[in-house]
């Protein structure tokens, strides 16, 4: 891998860019647990980073650490530049951090639209009061809102669906939805925690490709937890890898693919 200082190219010739955030040190104890053990790497703008490891390893304590959730008990968050202190649930959510869950976390009474519209609430101004009082200017938002909402919409191609309630939905597009939403919020980081988590082959499939053009088109640096090998192998620029707390990997797939630690305590065990 070479580092240009702005960017790197990765061994498969991929580039990306410069360091968006860098987890330093980074240690987490749950009262006797401790979950994360002293691990520090970084996340490259437009990059897509896996994290992978056993059940157990830290992976998601690692996830919302990274998305401000977890503050760690010992070690450094630095984002764009400055270090990251503790925040109040407010402050996180202004981050430009958004993420998807393991479990589906959507409004299944909602249609899809307005649920996707809800990811862009931290970016709206104008709340009820300001309505009421300015309505011209709120509207107007209202409308930059909607749109940016159904260009994502055609994007990811559920502009049939649009109207539909989400507990009506299946899995697969349910789990679209929710990355839809994710992207509503025009994050500087998307967190994705195992985004294929229960899909059929065709669905992951659908999910690879969307993830891809994702960030193709927008640029959008991605951090996934996945336990399909193929998928983050496939998909990512560079892996984290991490067992019992620790790292044990970091580096492009074909170089954790062949870390014998990497073999040991994750892949040989997958893959016997
Ligand atoms: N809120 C918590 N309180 C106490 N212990 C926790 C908490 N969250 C995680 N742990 C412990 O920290 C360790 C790491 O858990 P974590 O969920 O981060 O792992 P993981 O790699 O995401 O696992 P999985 O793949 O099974 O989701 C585990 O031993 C877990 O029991």
């Amino acid at each position: 891998m070479k580092d240009t200082g702005a960017g790197i190219t990765t061994a498969e010739g991929g580039s990306v860019g410069p360091v968006l955030m860098e987890l330093r040190n980074i240690t987490l104890r749950f009262g006797g647990v401790v979950a994360i053990k002293d691990i520090s790497f970084d996340i490259r703008e437009g990059e897509i980073r896996a994290i992978i490891g056993p059940n157990g390893a830290g992976k998601s304590s690692m996830l919302n650490v990274i998305s401000g959730f977890y503050v760690p008990t010992e070690g450094e968050v630095w984002f764009r530049g400055e270090k990251r202190g503790p925040m109040k649930p407010y402050q996180v959510a202004r981050l430009g951090i958004a993420r998807t869950f393991q479990n589906i976390a959507l409004f299944d009474g909602m249609s899809v639209l307005d649920n996707i519209m809800t990811g862009r609430l931290t970016l709206m101004h104008s709340g009820l009061l300001s309505q009421a009082m300015w309505w011209g200017k709120a509207a107007a938002e209202e409308d930059e809102h909607r749109e940016k909402v159904e260009k994502i919409i055609d994007f990811l191609e559920i502009q049939n669906i649009r109207k539909t309630p989400v507990g009506r939905l299946p899995y697969g597009l349910k789990k679209r939805v929710e990355l839809a939403r994710a992207l509503a919020a025009e994050p500087k980081i998307l967190l994705l925690d195992e985004p294929m988590a229960g899909m059929n082959v065709e669905e992951k499939e659908d999910m690879c490709r969307f993830i891809l053009d994702v960030n193709d088109e927008f640029g959008t640096t991605t951090v996934l937890i996945e336990h399909d090998m193929g998928v983050v192998m496939d998909l990512s620029d560079r892996v984290v890898v991490m067992d019992y707390g620790r790292k044990i990997g970091d580096g492009p797939p074909d170089e954790v693919r062949n870390n014998q630690d990497v073999i040991d305590a994750y892949l040989g065990v997958a893959h016997a």
